[in-house]
Formats: structure tokens, C-alpha cells, sequence
């Protein structure tokens, strides 16, 4: 059954004479448990569509429903990561993810409690160690995990991720690839992550979202992936199911939805 439902969600930005339509009618559904990538060319309306299951905005038309409610502003049943880990510079790490918790469950919690979660959810991430330095003294990759535990701590039924690894070198990228892999099988999460990236993409989800380019972007294609997750990128390498659907997602980036380079 669908647990997150895109009912025909457009979005203008302007006005409607002289606004701009990123988004024409979109419609999807993503089940509990899923883990879902949407894909596609830069400007393409990724970022204001994850934007707007987050409720950082709201459609211009359509509408939006998780777990059988409407989505018109943020909460804490949506954790979101950004690609730019946005920590609060002058506080530690375990500050960081505590502001989320105590804001969620500051009211029901002692403060013991709320200590064991920041804790699990810093632990989860492996930054046991790092919890009392300040993101100033910690590596990029290091920032991106407490990112990741500040929005899972919070127990969101929903992960939302915009290119949470793009700022990240390759093999920094492929160790938090690896470990989101993990969390999410022990969580159980469900997961709608964006990404410019065809192997994360093929790596990480259960359904591709092809976005054709804008304005008045759509649903190009959706790509499942059959694959039992967690995936090993080793065995990837030569699975043949994994190489079809490579090759149909390129397909669609760089031969139906064909770019120039700006
Ligand atoms: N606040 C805004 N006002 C006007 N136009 C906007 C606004 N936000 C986004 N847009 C436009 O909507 C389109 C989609 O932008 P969006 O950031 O969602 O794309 P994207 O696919 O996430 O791009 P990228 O991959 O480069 O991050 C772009 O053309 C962008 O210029």
C-alpha cells in the first residue's frame, strides 16, 4: 500500500503570467519501506520536488499525502538531509542532533532518554568518538554523518535526501553509500533521495524516477531495480540485471533527455 502519495503536483514559482513551471502534474507513490532515487538533468525540479514532500513549500497545484495525512509544512515525521550538511557551527556534534530531539521529544523524554538517543543515533553513524567536536574539526564526510544521525534521530517515518554524498570525494562517497545501505536495512526507512549519480542510484534504491528535463517537468520513466538489497558493489559490477538497467538509465539521461552543456 502507498505510504507517501505525489497526487498531480505541479509547481509555478511567480507569477502565472510571468512565473515558471518546474514541476507539470507529477504523480507517484512510494511504500513503506522503499527506497526510492529520483534522477535526471540539473535544473530539472529534483531539489523542489523533495522540497516539497518535505513541506519547505507547498504545490501550486496537486497534493501530497504521507501516511494518509496532507503535507503542508515540515515535521517530524520527514527527516531531511541536505548536500551541504547545514551544521550549527558553534555547536558540537552531539548539540547538533540533540536540537532536533529535544524538539521532538523534549516534552515525553527525560533528559537521560533524550541523551540515549542522540547517542544511538551518533553511534549508528559510527561517531561515537566525535560526538564533542565542533563540525569546524571534523572531515566533510564526518559532517555528512552527523547530518545523517541528527535526521534519523528524530525516528522520521520518511528519510528525505538531497544529494546527501555530492560534496564528497569517491571513496569517501562509496564508505557513506556502504553505510546508508546498512542503516537503512536495520532502520527499515523509507527513503526518497536525489542524486545526479546513476551507480547510487543503481546501488542504493528499489525504483528509479527518470525526471525529464524542464520546464514543465515530468515523470520520464521509472526504472525498478530487482535486486535484493543491501547490494555489494563488487557483485554489481557483473550482475547482468544490474548493467540493463545501467544501461537504460543513460539511455534516458543522454539520449531521450539529451542536455547541452551549459
Ligand atoms: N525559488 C525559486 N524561484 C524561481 N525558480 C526556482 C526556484 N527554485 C527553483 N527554481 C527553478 O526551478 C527549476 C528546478 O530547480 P531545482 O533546484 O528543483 O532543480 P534540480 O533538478 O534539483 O537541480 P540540481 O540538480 O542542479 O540541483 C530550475 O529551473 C530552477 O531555476
Amino acid at each position: 500500500m502507498a505510504f507517501l502519495t505525489l497526487q498531480d503536483i505541479s509547481m509555478r514559482f511567480g507569477s502565472r503570467e510571468r512565473g515558471f513551471l518546474a514541476l507539470d502534474r507529477v504523480s507517484l507513490s512510494v511504500a513503506e519501506g522503499e527506497f526510492v532515487t529520483l534522477i535526471g538533468h540539473s535544473g530539472c525540479g529534483k531539489s523542489t520536488l523533495l522540497n516539497l514532500i518535505a513541506g519547505l513549500m507547498v504545490p501550486s497545484a496537486g497534493r501530497i499525502m504521507c501516511d494518509g495525512r496532507v503535507i503542508d509544512r515540515p515535521g517530524p515525521d520527514r527527516g531531511v538531509v541536505f548536500q551541504n550538511h547545514s551544521l550549527l557551527p558553534w555547536m558540537t556534534c552531539y548539540e547538533n542532533v540533540l536540537l532536533g530531539v529535544r524538539q521532538v521529544f523534549g516534552k515525553t523524554l527525560s533528559p537521560a532518554e533524550l541523551r540515549d538517543k542522540v547517542e544511538a543515533s551518533l553511534s549508528l553513524v559510527h561517531l561515537d568518538h566525535a560526538m564533542a567536536k565542533y563540525p569546524h574539526e571534523i572531515s566533510g564526510g564526518m559532517k555528512q554523518r552527523v547530518g545523517i544521525a541528527r535526521a534519523l534521530a528524530i525516528e522520521p517515518r520518511i528519510l528525505l535526501m538531497d544529494e546527501p554524498f555530492g560534496a564528497l570525494d569517491a571513496l569517501t562517497r562509496a564508505s557513506l553509500q556502504d553505510e546508508l545501505a546498512r542503516i537503512v536495512e536495520a532502520t527499515r526507512s523509507t527513503v526518497v533521495m536525489v542524486t545526479h549519480d546513476v551507480d547510487e542510484a543503481l546501488l542504493l534504491s528499489d525504483r528509479i524516477v527518470m525526471m525529464t528535463n524542464g520546464p514543465g517537468a515530468r515523470i520520464g520513466e521509472i526504472a525498478s531495480v530487482a535486486l535484493p538489497r543491501p547490494r555489494d558493489r563488487l557483485a554489481l559490477a557483473t550482475d547482468s540485471e544490474y548493467a540493463d538497467c545501467r544501461a537504460r538509465l543513460l539511455q534516458f539521461l543522454y539520449l531521450k533527455q539529451r542536455r547541452q552543456a551549459a
